[in-house]
């Protein structure tokens, strides 16, 4: 099996790393078979692949599309290094407004699987980051996009805010509602 799949606290999302076959010439990995993960109970066809360049500091999030077009993600960062976060939306969930953060890197191959339900966010902890993320569930829709504040004191994020100098967000981003001011409409177990 070319991946190992990592359940973390909050058991849906899962840390998955890839096998690397190295060689005198590099490296080749699988980043995604549909039947491996199948058997790792994460079944899903991906519609969108996404691509984002960010400098040290950027921070992006916390993101997601609203039903009927909420998205799943399976996040990897093949250049630097990121602080990835997945916030669980679901109404019903034992994890409900509980947060996961893992370090994805170029080095360390990671990768992300986030479940629709959830909000995502990252931030970059080396000079520039290259993130590459298959979207599953519905394609892009700029009127489901919606998201919550990184700093919800609710939710009490540890970002790592001593590894970068500054902090750079969006206006959108940082005028994003808190979690209890905003209309999420996930449910848990649906
Ligand atoms: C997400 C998206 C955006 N865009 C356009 C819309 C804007 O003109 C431009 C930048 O969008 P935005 O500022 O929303 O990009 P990010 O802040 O990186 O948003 C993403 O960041 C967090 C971490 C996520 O998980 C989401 O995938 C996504 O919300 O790309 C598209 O054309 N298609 C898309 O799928």
């Amino acid at each position: 099996m070319p991946f190992e799949f990592i359940r973390l606290e909050i058991p849906d999302v899962v840390l998955i790393r890839p096998v690397v076959f190295t060689d005198e010439r590099g490296f080749f990995m699988e980043i995604f078979k549909r039947s491996d993960f199948e058997k790792a109970g994460i079944d899903v066809d991906f519609v969108q692949d996404n691509h984002s360049r960010s400098k040290k500091g950027v921070l992006r999030g916390l993101h997601f599309q609203l039903e009927p077009y909420a998205q799943g993600k399976l996040v990897r960062c093949v250049k630097g290094r990121i602080f990835d976060v997945a916030v669980d939306l679901r109404s019903g969930s034992p994890t409900y407004g509980r947060w996961v953060g893992v370090e994805l890197s170029e080095e360390n191959h990671l990768m992300l699987w986030i479940p629709k339900g959830f909000a995502h966010g990252f931030l970059t902890l080396s000079e520039e980051a290259d993130v590459l993320y298959k979207v599953s569930g519905a394609e892009y829709r700029p009127e489901a996009d919606a998201g919550i504040r990184w700093n919800d004191p609710d939710i009490g994020i540890a970002w790592p805010l001593h590894l970068v100098e500054n902090l750079t967000i969006s206006p959108k981003d940082s005028s994003l509602p808190f979690l209890k001011d905003a209309k999420i409409n996930f449910r848990y177990g649906v």
